[in-house]
């Protein structure tokens, strides 16, 4: 065949069927091109209408509404996909990242309906609001978080104020935590916590006078930490019992997108049976501890099953109707989650961050010498836990190197923000520690001596007044990692002495470096617009520890 020849194709033509006609043949041959079609122009117009109500301008001030809808694509569905697809926190922070500078705003995956707010005035509402409360979210948290029955969900939502309170769900989850995280509890905690590092440390291979190489102290951690954690919180009976608890949690934690995005099982199976794996561990360690004489009942602060925070809580679960066993190992999964999960980044990145300038490894070492308890050469926690630039360091590392989110659901009256938004029942609103860390209006404003270096660099005495005492007068609005109000985290005084006492414990009683000082420019990723989650190291830091003969002199 004639390369150069032209083959006829039908074509629009005078003599022939019409362009229209042959379209239209086209279309009922092959129908879905029709709805395609028909869904692109749909999609086009709602994108086109919604980004221009997103932006227009509010001509009636005096009305208050909801805040705008920031723009999407699809009625109904809202921005439904991309929550799905990416899970909860990669959703946030791709939304934080375009319009975090235009909040309040509305993001409505599917059903739900969203508020982003992150000015200080409004967030201060939403920690305060009594129409607003948490009860949806736990539902939703430890439903498709920590894996508990749906029979349970309802001890989530229902009302339960004609109950007594030991019989109430805010019992478990507010008054028993704020009675055994502080006080003389917290001090019994906090000393059970540093003696089981301790012994934790020399178990694994600290002898004096060697230097031991760490390849990567973020995993080290990761292995040492959590294991005492779990000694302290559920007893050293159940690392004993469930060794492999450790790196299934780890596990678990990476894969909280994939449960949150509400991913089906044959999709994920393999974080399902970690999931699984951990809950069933709990139900048969309750089985054994409720089996073992008189247990619940002890009054010690610990014993080898455990805190008696845990067990309070186990008894007071037992008389909740719902809170069957695997309820009840779900709620111990989120306590494993909760003291876990940013505790890890927080002290991994004081003690980076103390390691890698000289000048504060000087003055950090000063300062727990000369706080050590009074005859001993021993660390006293709360006095640690006092020393101005040891706090100062410790609120650093949160405000710079976590990302928490906190989240209130309107239940009944419409809440005001300001003059010009409200909130409307069945809305929740988040709010993001990250954003307003790094607002350098809001905090030059409340205070400015805060803002002497910039905020997205770390400085450990940023919590600093001018005479030296630490304080978060003024800024503890655009300093929110644990969140506010009446669930703001009862554990953060637990987590402050966690931090505190393994630095003062590296330092004081080993001798801590790091090994290779070219990768500290590598080891920080550009991560601004993180909406949850931690800032993790992008590569390995190798660290070599010494025993010291005692503690520094
Ligand atoms: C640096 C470490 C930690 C951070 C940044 C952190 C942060 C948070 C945040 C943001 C919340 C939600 C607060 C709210 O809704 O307003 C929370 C709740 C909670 N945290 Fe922590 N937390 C940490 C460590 C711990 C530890 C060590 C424990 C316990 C041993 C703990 C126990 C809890 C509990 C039980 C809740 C639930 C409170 C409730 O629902 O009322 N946290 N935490």
């Amino acid at each position: 065949m004639d390369p150069f020849t032209i083959h006829s194709t039908p074509s629009c033509s005078s003599s022939g069927p019409s362009c229209a006609d042959i379209t239209a043949g086209f279309i009922r041959q092959h129908p879905y091109i029709s709805i395609l079609s028909s869904f692109a122009i749909i999609c086009l117009l709602t994108t086109v209408w919604s980004t221009r109500s997103f932006n227009a301008p509010r001509n009636n001030k005096s009305k208050i509404t909801q805040p705008p809808t920031i723009p999407y694509m699809i009625p109904g569905l809202y921005h439904g996909f991309g929550f799905l697809i990416n899970g909860l926190a990669k959703f946030f922070t791709i939304i934080l990242r375009e319009y975090g500078e235009r909040t309040p705003f509305l993001v409505r995956p599917g059903p739900m309906k969203f508020a982003i707010v992150t000015d200080a005035a409004h967030i201060r509402t939403v920690f305060q609001a009594k129409q607003m409360s948490i009860r949806q979210l736990h539902a939703q948290i430890f439903g498709k978080l920590f894996g508990a029955p749906k029979s349970a969900l309802e001890v989530y939502t229902k009302d339960a104020s004609h109950l007594p309170e030991e019989q109430r769900i805010e019992y478990a989850h507010i008054s028993l935590p704020r009675r055994y995280f502080t006080g003389p509890h917290l001090n019994t905690l906090s000393e059970r916590y540093l003696a089981d590092l301790r012994h934790n440390l020399a178990a694994v291979h600290f002898k004096e006078g060697n230097w031991v190489a760490i390849e990567d102290m973020f995993s080290y951690f990761q292995r040492i930490i959590t294991r005492t954690m779990i000694d302290v919180i559920f007893g050293t009976k159940f690392l004993q019992l469930y060794p492999r608890t450790i790196a299934d949690f780890w596990e678990f934690d990476r894969n909280l997108d994939t449960f949150s995005a509400g991913t089906p099982r044959f999709m994920a199976s393999a974080a399902y049976e970690t999931r699984d794996r951990l809950l069933k561990n709990f139900v048969e360690w309750e089985d054994l501890m409720l089996k073992a004489d008189g247990v619940l009942d002890d009054e010690a602060d610990w014993n080898e099953w455990g805190l008696k925070f845990i067990r309070a809580r186990q008894k007071a679960f037992l008389s909740m109707e719902g809170m069957n066993a695997e309820a009840r190992a779900s709620e111990n999964l989120g306590i494993l989650q909760g003291s876990n999960s940013n505790l890890l980044p927080s002290v991994f990145w004081t003690v980076f961050e103390v390691l890698r300038k000289p000048s504060l490894k000087t003055k950090v070492t000063k300062e727990i010498k000369q706080h050590l308890a009074s005859n001993s050469n021993t660390i006293d926690i709360s006095k640690l836990g006092t020393i101005p630039l040891l706090q100062s360091l410790h609120s650093e590392v949160l405000r710079l190197r976590l990302a928490t989110a906190t989240a209130r659901t309107v239940e009944q009256t419409d809440v005001q923000l300001d003059d010009q938004y409200k909130l409307t029942k069945g809305t929740t609103a988040f709010v993001f520690s990250r954003p307003l860390a790094l607002n350098h209006a809001l905090w030059s404003q409340a205070r400015p001596l805060t803002v002497s270096k910039p905020l997205k660099d770390f400085w450990a005495e940023r919590f600093l007044t001018a005479d030296g005492r630490f304080s978060v007068e003024g800024i503890s609005g655009c300093w929110v990692p644990f969140g506010g109000g009446t669930h703001i985290c009862p554990g953060r005084h637990f987590a402050k002495n966690v931090a505190l006492s393994t630095l003062a414990l590296l330092l004081g009683e080993n001798e801590v470096e790091l090994v290779d000082w070219s990768v500290l420019d590598e080891v920080l990723p550009e991560e601004e617009g993180l909406a949850m989650g931690f800032i993790r190291p992008k590569v390995d830091v190798p660290v070599r520890l010494r025993k010291r003969k005692g503690f520094i002199q």
